[in-house]
């Protein structure tokens, strides 16, 4: 099992774009054994001509052969048009088939990657990945691979035909090649990093973006605009220093480089003339060696233009490398989900980068216990939730589940064992009801509207024309936050896992609801395992045990009366609470005076 926390993949990027190719070797083999064969085509009318102002000036030319010659020129463009269209055909159709099937593997490779790698990666470095990336690669297959074969081949071609006439011209054609790669490598030099950190500040830039839009509208709330999202301005000008310094660093070296590839005239046409002058060359082959000779380096220039879009394209794959080393789990057998599950915390430590959160926590949830888990603000109890889904992993200790370790389960048997509802609720495109059987597709109707009804969605649900039919968008359009709460704790509820996480997931409801929540929780699921973790102490009274939690350490456990009478900072705690829930707004006073 891969544990997700590496980013390398296991293959260099050339080995890797071999076995996502190999899928449609047969057109892309196709697509590059024509694309030579149409460069050769593109010089046919060349030769032609060649031979015909030959013809013309041994006057040995009729009127019947200028037909002929003009009826060879149209043939040649013919075949020029139909291996070309042949060739970009076989390339088209072979990078879309490849852009579904890879962008297919890595969706279903995204579903099969650790919950720890997930969280680590932002929403915009995995568009990158599943969109830009595969992109990149899809477009430079249909459009550049026929072109970038022609534009090497040609020039091979043109070299071998003046080779043929004489091998001084050769020579004297492709004499400025060697300068400009050295004026090329000169342009390469110390590009690699800068490249790197242009590919760093636009998946940066990709994750702000991402970041920015969903922000929109609390920016527009308040009145800020796109300069006040700091982070993407100082993104945009990295990005814009970036660019300044890579421009100035390349457009010197990129016009040398252009003058090189065509300046071979310069060493071409005395040679072809001195050669001619001594009658080793006909006026006709000279003609030739020139037409082709002085362009021939020009498709080079293309071929150097792509070796940046190649470096970009190794880069993606680089990227896309750690997610396709997410094998989908074999179907080998995963463990049965116990019916009941108990949940051991042993001398537990959980740190950010260098900053401890969690220190030394030991707990035990027994299997069909109510154990909620409270503490001041970033005490950590989100993070030991996080842990517990699988998050994160403790930096030491161990976390025991039935007595096996969590971390020996894989990703199917943990989301079919353990349930995290969080606060923030994520709803999908789609029904009320097709929401909530998110947590198990092959639920019934019945057990859907169980769960839901459970969670307290019945009343709100009876308020909509549509009923559980009612469509809802990506961010829970139409829904209140507490209503998407109570659709992600159904769906939750419907999961059957014997262990149920709730991170606040009731926060929307006042203490009615939340008690009423509770209490059917407890009758419809008497075997399950709760860890709730709440702001609101009325609603926890009743658990088994309580953790109270401060600065990452427990500093208590107990049921309600023990900690009432012998834990100060739970008393804090509930009176805090009670005093919070019995403000009063006295007439006359003001705000700041009430909750002073
Ligand atoms: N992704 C993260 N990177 C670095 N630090 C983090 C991250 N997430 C949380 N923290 C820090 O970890 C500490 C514990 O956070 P946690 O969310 O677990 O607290 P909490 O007890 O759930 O707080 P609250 O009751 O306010 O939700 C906090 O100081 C928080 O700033």
């Amino acid at each position: 099992m891969t544990d997700g926390t590496s980013d390398q993949g296991e293959h260099p990027a050339h080995v890797l774009l071999v076995s996502l190719l190999s899928p449609e070797k047969v057109r892309l083999g196709l697509a590059v054994a024509l694309a030579p064969l149409a460069a050769l085509a593109d010089l046919l009318p060349y030769a032609i001509l060649s031979y015909s102002v030959g013809a013309v000036v041994s006057g040995t030319a009729s009127p019947d052969d200028l037909v002929g010659i003009a009826g060879l020129v149209g043939a040649a463009l013919v075949l020029k048009y139909l291996l070309y269209s042949l060739a970009y055909y076989f390339s088209h159709v072979a990078a879309f088939r490849l852009l579904a099937d890879i962008r297919q593997t890595l969706v279903r490779r995204l579903a099969a990657a650790p919950m720890n790698w997930l969280h680590r990666h932002s929403s915009g470095h995995l568009k990158k990945i599943v969109v830009q990336d595969v992109e990149r690669l899809e477009q430079f297959i249909a459009h550049h691979t026929v072109e970038c074969l022609a534009a090497i081949s040609s020039p091979l071609f043109v070299a071998l035909v003046l080779a043929w006439i004489d091998w001084r011209l050769a020579a004297a054609a492709l004499v400025t090649v060697p300068l400009a790669a050295l004026a090329q490598a000169a342009l390469m030099r110390g590009l690699g990093p800068r490249i790197d950190a242009y590919n760093r500040a636009i998946g940066d830039l990709n994750g702000a973006a991402v970041e920015y839009v969903r922000n929109a509208p609390v920016m527009k709330a308040f009145g800020l605009n796109a300069h006040s999202f700091r982070r993407m301005s100082d993104l945009l000008a990295r990005y814009h220093d970036l660019i300044t310094a890579m421009t100035r660093q390349t457009v010197p070296g990129w016009s040398v480089f252009m003058v090189l590839l065509g300046a071979n005239l310069v060493f071409l046409l005395p040679v072809s003339l001195w050669l001619v002058r001594q009658g080793t060359i006909s006026p006709a082959e000279t003609i030739l060696a020139l037409t082709l000779g002085s362009v021939m380096l020009k498709p080079l220039f293309k071929v150097a233009h792509f070796s940046s879009e190649i470096r970009e394209i190794a880069a993606g794959l680089r990227r896309i490398a750690p997610l396709l080393a997410f094998a989908p789990s074999q179907d080998s057998g995963p463990r049965e989900t116990p019916p009941t599950l108990r949940l051991s915390f042993r001398h537990v430590s959980f740190a950010y980068e260098s900053r401890p959160i969690l220190k030394d926590v030991s707990f035990t949830l027994e299997a069909g216990t109510v154990t909620a888990l409270v503490g001041p603000s970033g005490a950590g109890k989100s993070t030991i939730a996080h842990l517990i889904g699988g998050l994160a992993a403790p930096s030491s200790g161990d976390i025991l589940v039935n007595g096996t370790s969590l971390s020996a389960l894989d990703e199917a048997e943990r989301s079919a064992w353990i349930t995290v509802a969080a606060q923030d609720a994520f709803l999908f495109r789609g029904t009320l009801l097709e929401n909530v059987r998110l947590g198990r597709p092959d639920a019934t109707d019945d057990d859907g509207h169980r769960a839901a009804r459970i969670a307290q969605v019945a009343d709100f649900v009876a308020t909509l024309s549509d009923g559980f039919a009612t469509m809802v968008g990506e961010q829970g359009a139409r829904l209140s936050g507490g209503e998407r709460q109570r659709i992600a704790i159904a769906r939750a509820l419907l999961t059957d896992a014997p262990l149920l996480v709730l991170d606040e997931a009731t926060a929307f409801a006042d203490s009615r609801t939340e008690r009423r929540f509770y209490q059917s929780l407890r009758e419809a699921y008497p075997a399950k395992t709760l860890l709730i973790i709440a702001h609101r102490l009325s609603s926890i009274e009743r658990a088994d045990q309580i953790l109270v939690l401060k600065d990452g350490g427990m500093v208590d456990c107990g049921r309600h009366a023990d900690l009432i009478a012998r834990c100060p900072l739970y008393r804090a705690l509930w009176q805090r609470q009670f005093d919070s829930e019995t403000w009063t707004i006295r007439p006359g006073a003001t705000a700041n005076a009430a909750l002073s």
